[in-house]
C-alpha cells in the first residue's frame, strides 16, 4: 500500500512561487524575511550568490564576512537599491522582488547606512519632526517637504533651515501622539536631554541613534543595520548593543559588523558572507571555529 508522503515542514523544500499559495502561512509564520536563489552580478562579476537566506520574526541577525563579501550588496538588493540578476526576496509574506525602494519602505524595512543620515543644522527634535512618516502627524516626512520644495535636496542646509521653519508656522505642529511617541523613542536611545541640540554637536555615537531613532518613527518591520559600532567608544559599542537588543522586541534587525568584540555582545546567530556566498551560520563561537570561515578571513 502506498503511504502518502508526509508533508515537509521546512519552506526551504518548497519553491515558493509554486508552493506559495499553499504555503505561504508557514512562510510567514517562520520567516518575515527569505531569500531564495538570489544573485546580484555586475559586468559578469557575480556580487551575491545566496541560495537561500530566511530571516525570523524579531530576530537579531549579524552579517560578517571579509570586505566584499557582499555584505552591502545583499542589503541593497533586500532593500531594493540594487535589483537581483535572478532570484526572489520575500517580505512579510509576499514578494518584493526587483520592487521600487520607496515601495519597499513603505511595506516596512527601514535602512540606516554607515554614515548616519541626519540633518546636521537641525536640532535633535527637528530631526525627529523631518521624520514623521504622515504628513497629518506633522509637518510631513521628507520626501512630502522635497515635494513642497527643491531646495529642501540640495545641499543647502542653511536654506532648507529656513524652509524647515516656514513649515513649523504653517504647516502645523505634531500632533500630542506624534510628540509622544518622539519623546518616548529619545528616552529609550538616551537622547532625551539633547532634544534642542543640533545633530552636528552630538557624538558619533549619538548621531548613529538619532539615524535610527528617526527610522523606528516609521515603524519598521526590518531594520537594516550598516555597522552601527563603527568609530564609537567602548562604552557608546556596549550601549548600542543593549540598545539593538531592546528593538528586537518591536522589529527585526539585520545588523552588518565587523566588529567582533560587538557581535560577542549582541549574543545573535551569525551569518558569515563570503564572495556572495553563505558560508556559515550559527552563534558566534560557531562560526569562528569553522575552518572554512578561518581559511576566508585569513586568505585575505
Ligand atoms: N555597483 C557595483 N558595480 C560593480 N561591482 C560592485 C557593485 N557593487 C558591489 N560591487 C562589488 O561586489 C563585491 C561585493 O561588494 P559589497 O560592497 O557588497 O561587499 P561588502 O561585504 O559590503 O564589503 P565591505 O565590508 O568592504 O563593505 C565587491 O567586489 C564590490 O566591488
Amino acid at each position: 500500500m502506498q503511504t502518502a508522503t508526509p508533508p515537509a515542514t521546512d519552506p526551504r523544500q518548497y519553491d515558493y512561487a509554486v508552493e506559495g499559495p499553499r504555503q505561504s502561512q508557514l512562510w510567514a509564520q517562520r520567516y518575515i524575511l527569505f531569500l531564495q536563489d538570489v544573485t546580484a552580478v555586475f559586468d559578469g562579476f557575480k556580487a551575491l550568490d545566496i541560495a537561500d537566506l530566511g530571516i525570523g520574526h524579531n530576530e537579531l541577525r549579524v552579517v560578517v564576512g571579509p570586505n566584499g563579501a557582499g555584505k552591502t550588496t545583499m542589503c541593497d538588493v533586500i532593500s531594493g537599491l540594487t535589483k537581483p540578476t535572478t532570484g526572489k526576496v520575500y517580505f512579510n509574506g509576499g514578494e518584493i522582488t526587483g520592487q521600487d525602494e520607496t515601495l519597499i519602505a513603505q511595506q516596512g524595512v527601514g535602512r540606516k547606512f554607515q554614515i548616519p543620515n541626519v540633518f546636521d543644522s537641525l536640532s535633535v527634535w527637528e530631526n525627529m519632526l523631518l521624520a514623521l512618516p504622515n504628513p497629518a502627524q506633522g509637518i510631513g516626512s521628507k520626501d512630502h517637504l522635497r515635494k513642497l520644495d527643491p531646495r529642501i535636496s540640495g545641499p543647502g542646509g542653511l536654506a532648507m533651515l529656513r524652509f524647515f521653519k516656514h513649515c513649523q508656522t504653517v504647516g502645523g505642529k505634531a500632533t500630542p501622539e506624534a510628540r509622544d511617541r518622539i519623546h518616548d523613542i529619545l528616552t529609550r536611545v538616551r537622547l532625551i536631554d539633547d532634544l534642542h541640540t543640533p545633530a552636528k554637536s552630538l557624538s558619533h555615537g549619538q548621531r548613529q541613534w538619532l539615524a535610527i531613532s528617526s527610522l523606528i518613527l516609521a515603524s519598521p518591520k526590518l531594520l537594516l543595520v550598516d555597522e552601527p559600532a563603527a568609530g564609537l567608544t567602548d562604552a557608546e559599542t556596549a550601549l548600542t548593543a543593549e540598545l539593538l537588543l531592546e528593538l528586537k522586541d518591536e522589529h527585526t534587525i539585520i545588523c552588518i559588523e565587523h566588529d567582533m568584540e560587538f557581535v560577542r555582545q549582541l549574543d545573535s546567530r551569525v551569518t558569515v558572507l563570503n564572495e556572495g556566498q553563505v558560508l556559515a551560520e550559527g552563534t558566534l563561537d560557531q562560526v569562528q571555529s569553522d575552518e572554512a570561515v578561518i581559511e576566508a578571513y585569513l586568505g585575505r
